[in-house]
């Protein structure tokens, strides 16, 4: 005889509440939630509740393994045309989601110029596989990263054509993210054929697209905004990079390329306006230190974009 009410007791010693479990003749059925589990910590809860499951009596154990469906968020980051800091943007972007209490992962899908390993200050570390499939690198920041960067040699991927990049950056997307509930995609500047698989293939949730003031004529992220749309993926809005001048000196902030010409682009193209980050020798600086500067307490420049974000997230 079995003694079902023991066996449930040590199973609940193990696994509380995740664990349900039925008797059928000498077989015993247990459903796990593995919810918000990743692989180790699933394999190893999975391993615990088997060894307590063994019992006098009970001639087979049967695990099925649940979670709750995922409702990971793809947020794509893109820029009509290259240089003008969506690596930037979306490194800080990443870091202040995850301050914000988004379980946060970081994808560089840009083939010619992967510069997130650099960026969140992991250069060099090559991520591991399990089954084919990567395990993303974590960084100081608390934002695990897969990069491009990580795959190839620097200038290797450039060679490569449509699909072969679409299908690599695949790898990136479809890797072990675990409890990452936002993925950020730095996706490659650019409106071409590698960006349109992407944005076809993994339907971002959403899509920041990136300017300079200098580039709004707008051509550029017109076409940006056209990729997305012809995808049916809805554009967060608009940030402004490299918004006036801050003066490392005395600190007073001009404008070049003149006031507020963003937010009226934003307003022309039909899109919300997310907010700008002004140029500054600091924010190059940190960048090419590994040093973003979203991971500072005092950031006021990323936090409000991520705020913005996060609320855009809430509607869904
Ligand atoms: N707001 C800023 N203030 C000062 N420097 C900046 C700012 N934004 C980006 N930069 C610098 O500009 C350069 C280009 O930025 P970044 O690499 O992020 O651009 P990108 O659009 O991703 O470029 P690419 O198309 O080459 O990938 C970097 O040296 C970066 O440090």
């Amino acid at each position: 005889m079995i003694d079902i009410e023991a066996v449930k007791a040590a199973i609940a010693t193990v696994a509380g509440a995740r664990a349900t479990v039925r008797l059928e003749g000498a077989r015993l059925g247990i459903v796990l939630d593995a919810t918000g589990l990743d692989p180790k910590a699933r394999d190893a809860l999975e391993a615990t509740v088997r060894m307590a499951a063994t019992a006098p009596g009970v001639a087979e154990v049967r695990i099925a393994l649940t979670a709750e469906r995922s409702t990971r968020r793809l947020i794509a980051v893109a820029s009509g045309k290259g240089g003008v800091g969506k690596s930037t943007l979306s490194a800080n972007l990443a870091i202040a989601l995850s301050r914000a209490g988004r379980r946060v992962g970081l994808v560089d899908a840009d083939i010619y110029g992967p510069s997130q390993p650099r960026l969140m200050g992991v250069e060099g570390t090559r991520p591991t596989a399990k089954d084919k499939v990567l395990d993303p690198v974590p960084t100081p920041y608390g934002v695990p990263l897969l990069s491009m960067g990580q795959l190839v040699e620097p200038g290797r991927a450039l060679a490569w054509r449509g699909p072969m990049a679409a299908g690599a950056l695949g790898q990136l997307v479809e890797a072990d993210w675990g409890a990452v509930d936002t993925l950020v995609l730095d996706l490659p500047p650019g409106t071409g054929d590698v960006q349109l698989t992407m944005v076809q293939k993994y339907r971002p949730t959403g899509a920041v697209i990136v300017s300079t003031p200098q580039d709004l004529a707008l051509i550029d992220a017109r076409r940006a905004i056209d990729l997305f749309e012809k995808a049916g993926v809805p554009i967060i809005g608009l940030v402004e990079n490299m918004a006036g001048y801050v003066c490392p000196h005395c600190g007073e902030s001009s404008d070049p390329f003149g006031n507020g010409g963003a937010e009226a682009a934003a307003a022309e193209l039909g899109i919300p306006f997310l907010g700008r980050v002004p140029l500054t020798i600091a924010l190059r600086t940190a960048s090419d230190a590994g040093k973003p500067p979203a991971a500072d307490p005092g950031d006021t420049v990323f936090a409000p974009l991520a705020a913005r974000l996060v609320a855009w997230l809430k509607t869904l």
